[in-house]
């Protein structure tokens, strides 16, 4: 199921960030415009409010981005919880610096957003000497800039939140690379989650005994039975010494192909678990 569009009641979303963040961007491409989402500071909150069904019908986490990387924190977060990935949306950020109306750009001294989004621009903030000020959120910090009006701060977010909150875009599309994508998850709770026919992706999380050539074993199974391995991320297993274990995304073309992948590794592994299987995102 790519997208959820034209379902009758609009579904209550827990998405990091406020009015005008990208994750409402996502929200409301994944389960159209109608979506209601609920603001949360962190993506701590997200997990704790998508995980409680009085609150919401899921939630929406970003997990990676093609300049920045891998948002650790968040494999972290998944895996205690008991929230399964049912899709993915890849969305193009656009990031642009924006000061109160009037505000030149000399007199710009500190720079305030959401960690991954001024990692995205380091190569344009690099050329000044701003203070860099990390926030919860891209929109968050416009809202802010937009109560304050200090003629001091300038804010990384996107052109509508330059136009919901009344900032003046002094310098527009500032991420480092034109190609710049945020894959983000939609998280849905365990009891939820409906089997999706016409799946093609996969997140698993697995550990291995850590001994010679046994990641190589698992890897050649995935191989073997014809399955794209689209990502491998390794964690240190807390308290273990410097042992890890691996969160890995597959695509495939045939269910059946995913199912013996798993019959074959389960073996070679010491905990397997499926995070999620749905229908790979398109980029948007
Ligand atoms: O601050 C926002 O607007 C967000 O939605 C968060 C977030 C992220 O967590 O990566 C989303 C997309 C961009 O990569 C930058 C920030």
């Amino acid at each position: 199921m790519e997208s959820r569009k034209g379902n009758t009641a609009p579904k209550k979303i827990a998405i990091q960030g406020y009015e005008g963040c990208f994750h409402q961007e996502a929200a409301q491409y994944y389960y159209g415009k109608q979506v209601e989402v609920i603001p949360c500071d962190s993506f701590r909150d997200v997990v704790k409010v998508a995980s409680d069904k009085k609150i919401s019908d899921g939630g929406i986490m970003a997990i990676e981005n093609t300049i920045a990387g891998s948002i650790l924190p968040n494999y972290n977060l998944l895996q205690k919880s008991k929230l399964k990935i049912v899709g993915e949306v890849y969305l193009l950020i656009r990031q642009n610096l924006m000061v109160s109306i009037g505000v030149p750009l000399e007199d710009i001294k500190e720079v305030h957003s959401h960690p991954m989004a001024i990692q995205q621009c380091f190569k344009f903030l690099d050329e000044y000497n701003w203070k860099l000020v990390e926030t919860e959120d891209t929109a968050l910090s416009a809202r802010k800039l937009s109560k304050s009006k200090s003629p001091h701060v300038a804010v990384i977010a996107s052109k509508l939140a330059a136009e919901i909150y009344d900032l003046e875009l002094i310098a527009p599309n500032i991420h480092t690379l034109k190609n710049n994508y945020t894959r983000f998850l939609i998280l849905n709770r365990e009891e939820d989650v409906v089997d999706i026919p016409d799946a093609n992706k996969a997140s698993i999380y697995f550990h291995t005994d850590n001994s010679k050539g046994s990641l190589a074993k698992v890897l050649n199974k995935i191989n073997e039975v014809d399955i794209n391995l689209s990502k491998l991320q390794s964690f240190p297993i807390p308290g273990s010494d410097w042992k890890y274990s691996f969160h890995a995304d597959m695509e495939f073309d045939s269910r059946d192909k995913f199912e013996l992948a798993l019959d074959l590794i389960r073996p070679l592994t010491e905990e397997l678990r499926i995070n999620g299987i749905y229908r790979k995102g398109k980029t948007i």
